[in-house]
């Protein structure tokens, strides 16, 4: 399970018990690094021009240096280009005078067509934006098309938020090294980085067990023994039902599309809660979800009692105002049999005056869960001071509002990160921007709400509904609209029911 995503601050840490583990010390795994690396070049690169390696003064121009001195001792031409040299005593120096080629001025950098550059200026330790000859590098390289391979991470790129704080290279292949770090999945950072190769150097699952990451590539490794699967003797109650709030006459279809989902998800029992005067359009278009008349907050209260249902959807398409607030909180105080509540949309614009009202009513820890879809807009109305804040990541971000709403936060977008307020954050990275169509979020709510009516834990259920939903989106490709979705998760599902 090598889902662990690890921060430069952790990746140096596991480089330091690596080392004092054995059997490499820090020349050793440098050297494993920048074989990696020149393997890569060679098997992907074949008929390759000259290559040109650029390194920084740092451990990562230290991978730099093996790389050039490997690709030149098999035979291909290379030119090394160097910002200064290496600290003395360090790896890098020692990388450095083993290599027998004479590094150029950076600034003097230039290449031919059909060359290919390895970027080993700056990886885990970039702490301040690319200026100057690195700066220049990063445009001439782009000006003159050249395909990139990046040690690590593509110079001016952070490997903890996947910020580019000035210019940037982009690579088509990113070699890292142990596990692949925040930066190469947070945007703009995936956009940088190509394809990202995680090369084994010689650090070893038991020190990367030993570091207690809580930050992860989200993917069926971290849910699938949670992912709900039904028994021979079931019945479609013990299934869950899920309960879900539709808007007025003119703003239903966006609670169907969640109800399906739902269903779709594995849900036994699914109704759709309508106010009166959307009964008849809400029927019009169903057939094996259910429907309910709730106006008001006793009519609810008896829906919880008399149907006790698993899990609820409440926002999509149904209006700002006191009305969701009083839905939402009289769900959260439900007792007992109620397993969580999606707050999604309008849900989440309803406490856009009062989030602490909110975040409140879901602080008892034996109360319903509470899991909020946000994307950035709604985000910022709930937690305005984290989405101002500038030197938080997205994870970060994600990590501080759930603790605050005591509940699991989605924070959408390309890279959605899932968040609990225990500290786990995982990272998506398998959507497509075939999603961003009006009625996707609303599937996704509906999603989650089917796998916590199912029982799955909260946390596990949302990082599982994101990676789903993605997944079906990302494979039916072009032309998706979210009326396609709940149809895509099936053969999603059927292949991660199917796996041992
Ligand atoms: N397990 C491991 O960890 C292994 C790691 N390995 C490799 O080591 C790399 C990390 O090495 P690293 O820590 O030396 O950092 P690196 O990115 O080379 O640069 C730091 C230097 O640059 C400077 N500097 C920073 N930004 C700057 C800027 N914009 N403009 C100018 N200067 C800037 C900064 O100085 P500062 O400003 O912080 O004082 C510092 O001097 C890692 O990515 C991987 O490739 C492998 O060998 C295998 C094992
Ligand atoms: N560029 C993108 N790449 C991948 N997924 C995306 C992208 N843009 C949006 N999405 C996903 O699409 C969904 C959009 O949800 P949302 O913004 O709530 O839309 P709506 O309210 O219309 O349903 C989210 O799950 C989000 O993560
Ligand atoms: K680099």
């Amino acid at each position: 399970m090598r889902i662990e995503l690890l921060s430069p601050a952790e990746m140096g840490e596991a480089d330091k018990r690596a080392i004092e583990a054995g059997p490499f010390d820090g020349i050793g795994l440098m050297h494993n690094a920048g074989a990696a690396i020149a393997r890569e070049v060679l098997a992907r690169y074949p008929a390759a021009g000259p290559v040109h390696v650029l390194c920084g003064p740092g451990n990562n121009g230290g991978d730099g240096y093996v790389v050039a001195r490997l690709l030149a001792e098999s035979g291909a031409a290379v030119s090394l280009w160097a910002s200064g040299p290496p600290r003395a005593g360090s790896d890098a120096a020692i990388a450095a005078a083993e290599c027998p080629l004479e590094p150029l001025p950076l600034a003097d950098f230039s290449a031919a067509p059909g060359s290919i550059v390895v970027d080993a200026l700056y990886g885990a330790g970039l702490s301040k934006p690319l200026d100057g000859e690195a700066a220049r590098a990063v445009e001439r390289v782009a000006g003159l098309g050249l395909p990139v391979v990046a040690v690590d991470l593509p110079s001016g790129i952070s490997g903890d938020s996947g910020r580019a704080t000035g210019p940037a290279f982009y690579a088509e292949l990113t070699v890292t090294f142990a596990r692949k770090k925040p930066g190469h999945l947070l945007m703009p950072g995936r956009g940088h980085c190509g394809e990202v190769v995680v090369a084994d150097i010689g650090i070893g699952d038991a020190v990367i067990g030993g570091l207690q990451v809580r930050t992860f590539e989200n993917g069926p490794a971290l849910w699938l023994t949670a992912l709900p699967v039904p028994d021979v003797d079931t019945h479609k109650y013990r299934r869950g039902h899920v309960g879900v709030f539709s808007g007025g006459p003119a703003s239903t279809g966006a609670a169907r599309l969640s109800a399906l989902a739902a269903a779709r998800s594995g849900a036994g029992a699914v109704t759709v809660l309508s106010p009166a005067n959307a009964l008849m359009v809400n029927a019009a278009h169903l057939t094996s979800i259910m429907l309910r008349k709730i106006d008001d907050t006793a009519e609810l209260e008896a829906f919880l009692a008399e149907r006790r249902p698993s899990a609820l959807v409440l926002g999509p398409g149904f209006g700002v105002g006191e009305k969701a607030r009083d839905f939402a909180l009289a769900v959260l105080g439900a007792q007992g049999g109620v397993e969580g509540l999606v707050l999604d949309a309008d849900g989440l614009t309803a406490f856009r005056q009062q989030p602490d009202l909110l975040f409140a009513a879901a602080a008892p820890k034996d109360g319903p869960a509470l899991v909020l879809t946000p994307h950035d807009g709604e985000f910022a109305r709930l937690f305005p001071d984290l989405a101002t804040d500038e030197v938080l990541s997205k994870p970060e971000r994600a990590r501080k509002a759930a603790a605050r709403c005591h509940g699991i936060v989605i924070a959408k977008g390309p890279d959605t990160v899932i968040a609990a307020p225990d500290g786990r954050a995982a990272i998506n990275a398998n959507g497509a921007p075939w999603l961003a169509t009006a009625g996707s979020g609303d599937v996704l709510a509906g999603l989650v709400a089917g796998l916590l009516a199912q029982g799955m834990p909260a946390f596990e259920a949302a990082c599982a509904a994101v990676w789903m939903h993605a997944e079906a989106g990302s494979h039916f490709g072009p032309g998706l609209i979210a009326e396609d979705l709940p149809l895509a998760l099936v053969p999603v599902l059927r292949a991660l029911i199917a796996e041992p």
